[in-house]
């Protein structure tokens, strides 16, 4: 499953509950999956195939979204096509019951129309599942209900044995109820992540619909464009939508319009050029809705308020797929309040008349709402979160008062000086020191203010200017339908006072703006570069990154694609941060899967060089990569998406440099973090597969085999090991929650007896332990003084994939059981056990492109001995290509420097030439500084 991940996708890790899910696929297990926008769903469905090599059947309600992701997945060296009305080949169709696809696409209309003889054809071709995307569709209480959806069901009748998956992002617990009842599905196994949607802000404000705030919304979407970020504004009204598209226009903005009332092929030429970024902006009804693919949209703004909470979860959701930070602002009028009538003429029954209504009335509060708005959302779908995000605008705004009376001063006397002849712009301009035309002509960059408002952002002057006005310093009136600001009498009796102090509370933008520097900061600001993480990288890689985001955008356009289908934003981050010199070194980024490295890596290795030598930039930036990773990683993110960077080097400098938690937690930092933190992080590295030296680690932590009993006791008192301190209660003073951390890894892994020996334990309670994945193990002799070292697999059962409390499905009782075998590396040497990684392990020689993964039903995986001899049995052994894929298979990975010193006989530099080769060839991927078969 790795390995397929990899080639097509480019990743090395799932993301939470993907593993999962794609294994219980695989066993022929139904399955309902709720889980959040990008989260990450359709590599559920999309896996599957490429490991089993039969067609996945995926039922989507929408053409345009299909056709995105066909282009998607060809792009990706999948093959994929879709059925439906706009499908101009005859041919897809014989094809497809040919099981010539990996991934077939079809609206549900098709689904149900297609002759009894296409499903039992494609029955003995092979097909692996048969997904249901957009899974809401089927409820009347879902927020887009589709009549068509709720006769998928027939469709059991042609595909006995074959598993039903529905999918969707927003599920309440009555909708749900109806999917699983409607599709007939039978004991699912049931997966709900978490709504939260870490990467994104939420804002809302109140506007009054006229062209002056339109002209306010040209102006920040404008800003956004100049930044190479894609902006959706959904409108609720056709007539909104042209309102605003046409000021887009009239600015210069190049912006696409999508509305109901326009001709399908209208709509579709709108929706690609979007999508391939020729034009930055659409403006919307929710017509453009659901299943839009792009993950790089860095803004949606909601002009007017939604129906309901469903749907503004849904398309802001399209907000950020790729991780990266984005805004979701919402602009509501008081008037919008009053639509409930609106909307309930789509109703056909009372009972969709009442869910409208609640639906909507949902929405309003959130726009009223005081408090944190993430919260109110993940509570609206059952989700509880005890602290606020932090990351809207409620959260952001503060409740203290400032001194801002300097800053009233400068912006008070500016629009005095300019006459009280403008908006906000020309005195915002005056203060940042622009130079344009008109405030040339007139003089303003003689004013003694010109350029000393440089400190902040334009959007904070107006939002300065906003709280100005809102306390009577400031006075707007209309004239000609412009809005112009002068000063006011109180107003000038501040400036006449000198500026006494003025306390005011700045607002929740000021903070946001003030929060993210001086740079071209705007309101909801959605420069992927200037919002969390940019920090992180320099003005030279900024360049270095849109010059690659240039290159790309061109590739796509001559191969007519989408930039984002070539590979994500992220990707591109990634290279201008470690600006890769080869193709092998490009290859190990994540995103970079084996279609772009036959197409592409020449290409961007050859730009990043040259580029990178224009910027004076170093290549092969090793830095960069702990750094990209923690930049790449959603704020304030709670998913363990995969080891991050400082996790990995923790365990690095533990496990391979041998340092102390205490040395680790001072490495390379002003501010020390604590051991604690340093003990989680190696933990993690050690669920996530890396190799560790458990007696060193359970010397250092205090966990003796006597500490780990009582553990195990204390366990066995309450009953569950679902949370640490009720178990820390029952154990004495000295027993650290550290050593309690170390414990349930080390037993989660199944190296208990290994690492304590035979302590006592209550071998019935094992046997009823949770975890479905148990590990057996024989005792391993540790050869003379040599330390035992553990190579645990990742197993698909591991705790660090999360499993849902609503999720009541039980493990199967032939769940593969993994021993872990004897190995014996003579006397000096250490011990070595090496389990397999359940799935991806490399136990039995396969060829780097076969990625048929090992049978569902595997047997229990044994561990075959390993011989060594001191440092190097093989002592004068030669690399090839063959013969370090032999070693890596055999030992699950290896490092560099224990391939050189495998291969004795040859020289350094020809290892890593080989390494490289086989890296380009991706015959091996490197992970946490190990070489992995693929
Ligand atoms: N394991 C992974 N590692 C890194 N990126 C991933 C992984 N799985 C998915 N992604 C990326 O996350 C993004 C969102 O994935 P996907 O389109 O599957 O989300 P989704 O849950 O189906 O969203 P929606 O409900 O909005 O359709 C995509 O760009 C995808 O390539």
């Amino acid at each position: 499953m790795e390995a397929a991940l990899k080639t097509y996708f480019g990743y090395t890790g799932f993301r939470p509950y993907q593993r999962e899910i794609i294994q219980k696929i695989m066993e022929g297990r139904d399955g309902l999956v709720v889980m959040a926008t990008g989260s990450g769903k359709s590599m559920c469905y999309q896996i599957p195939p490429l490991v089993a090599k039969k067609t996945a059947v995926v039922v989507s309600p929408l053409l345009s979204l299909m056709q995105d992701q066909v282009m998607s997945l060809q792009q990706r060296g999948v093959k994929s096509d879709y059925l439906g009305s706009t499908q101009m080949n005859s041919s897809v169709a014989s094809e497809a019951e040919k099981g010539l696809y990996d991934v077939l696409y079809m609206t549900p209309e098709k689904a149900i129309s297609l002759p009894s003889r296409f499903w039992s054809n494609l029955q003995a071709s092979g097909i692996c599942l048969l997904a249901i995307d957009e899974a809401h569709c089927i409820s009347e209480w879902g927020h887009d209900f589709r009549p068509e959806y709720k006769q998928l069901h027939s469709l059991r009748d042609h595909l006995v044995g074959v598993p039903f998956v529905a999918l969707t992002a927003t599920a309440t617990k009555r909708v749900r109820g109806d999917i699983a009842t409607s599709l007939n599905l039978s004991s699912p196994h049931i997966a709900i992540g978490s709504f939260d949607r870490p990467n994104l802000f939420y804002g809302v404000k109140s506007m009054q619909r006229s062209m002056s705030f339109i002209s306010e919304l040209v102006k920040d979407v404008s800003d956004t464009c100049t930044v190479g970020g894609s902006t959706i504004i959904y409108c609720t009204t056709i007539r909104d939508t042209e309102q605003v598209h046409e000021a887009m226009i009239a600015a210069g903005i190049k912006a696409n319009i999508y509305h109901g009332k326009m001709g399908n092929k209208a709509r579709e030429e709108s929706h690609r050029s979007f999508v391939r970024d020729e034009v930055l902006v659409m403006v919307a009804t929710i017509a453009f809705g659901m299943g839009i693919d792009k993950p790089d949209i860095r803004s949606v703004i909601h002009y007017g308020c939604p129906k309901s909470l469903e749907s503004y979860y849904q398309e802001s959701g399209r907000c950020g797929r790729d991780g990266l930070p984005s805004v979701c602002w919402l602009y509501y009028q008081r008037g919008d309040f009053g639509k409930a009538d609106f909307y309930c003429s789509e109703a056909t029954n009372a009972t969709q008349r009442n869910a409208i209504i609640d639906s909507f009335m949902a929405a309003q509060k959130y726009c009223l709402l005081g408090t944190c708005r993430r919260k109110s959302l993940l509570q609206y779908f059952g989700e509880e979160c005890a602290t606020d995000c932090g990351n809207c605008d409620n959260c952001k705004s503060t409740k203290t008062e400032r001194d801002l009376s300097k800053e009233s001063f400068l912006l008070l006397s500016c629009i005095k000086s300019c006459g009280g002849r403008w908006g906000l712009n020309m005195p915002v301009d005056v203060l940042r020191g622009s130079r344009v035309k008109k405030l040339v002509e007139k003089n303003y960059d003689k004013l003694p203010m010109h350029a000393r408002g440089k400190d902040y952002p334009p959007n904070w002057w107006k939002a300065l200017g906003g709280l100005l006005i809102a306390h009577g310093y400031l006075k707007e009136t209309a004239n000609d339908g412009y809005r112009l600001v002068s000063v006011s009498p109180k107003g000038a009796k501040f400036l006449s006072d000198g500026g006494t102090p003025l306390f005011l509370q700045p607002t929740a933008e000021m903070i946001e703006l003030e929060d993210h520097g001086s740079s071209q900061h705007k309101e909801g600001d959605v420069n992927p570069l200037t919002t969390v993480g940019s920090e992180k990288i320099s003005e030279e890689e900024q360049k270095l990154y849109q010059m690659l985001l240039n290159i790309r955008t061109k590739l796509a356009r001559d191969i007519g694609t989408a930039p984002y289908a070539i590979c994500g934003d992220q990707t591109l981050r990634h290279f201008a941060k470690i600006r890769p010199s080869t193709g092998a070194r490009l290859a190990n980024i994540d995103g970079v899967n084996q279609h772009f490295i036959s197409r592409y890596s020449g290409i961007f290795v050859q730009s990043i060089t040259q580029l990178s030598k224009e910027l004076n930039l170093p290549l092969d930036d090793s830095s960069g990569v702990e750094e990209m990773v923690s930049v790449s990683k959603p704020a304030n993110s709670n998913l363990p998406v995969k080891l991050g960077g400082t996790r990995f080097t923790s365990w690095d400098l533990w496990q391979n440099q041998k340092y102390s938690f205490k040395k680790i937690a001072h490495f390379r930092r002003a501010v020390p973090i604590k051991e604690q933190t340093v003990i989680s992080y190696i933990l993690d590295a050690a669920r996530d597969g890396c190799e560790m030296n458990w007696n060193r680690f359970c010397e250092e932590t205090g966990l003796t085999p006597e500490v780990a009993s009582q553990i195990r006791l204390a366990i066995a008192k309450v009953g569950s090991r679902d949370k640490l301190k009720p178990v820390k209660d029952e154990l004495p003073e000295n027993v650290t929650y550290d050593m309690i951390k170390a414990f349930f890894t080390i037993d989660d892994l199944g190296m208990s007896e290994k690492a304590f020996g035979n302590i006592p334990t209550d071998g019935a309670r094992r046997a009823e332990s949770p975890n479905p994945c148990s590990h057996e193990s024989e005792a391993v002799e540790n050869g003379g003084k040599g330390d035992s070292v553990i190579v645990a697999g990742v197993c698909d059962s591991s705790p660090t994939t999360k499993r849902s409390h609503t999720d009541v499905a039980p493990a199967p009782a032939d769940e593969p059981v993994k021993k872990l075998q004897k190995t014996d590396n003579g006397s000096q040497g250490d011990s070595v056990i090496i389990a397999g990684a359940c799935d991806s392990s490399p136990s039995k020689k396969r060829s780097h492109t076969d990625v048929t993964p090992a049978p569902a039903d595997e047997p229990v995986k044994k561990l075959q001995k390993t011989e060594e001899q001191g440092t190097g049995s093989t002592s004068g052994a030669v690399a090839t290509e063959e013969a370090i894929l032999e070693l890596a298979e055999s030992r699950g990975g290896v490092s560099l420097e224990d391939a050189v010193k495998h291969f004795s006989g040859s020289k350094r530099e020809s290892v890593v030439a080989l390494l490289e080769s086989l890296q380009c060839n991706f015959a091996v991927y490197e992970k946490h500084g190990r070489f992995l078969v693929l």
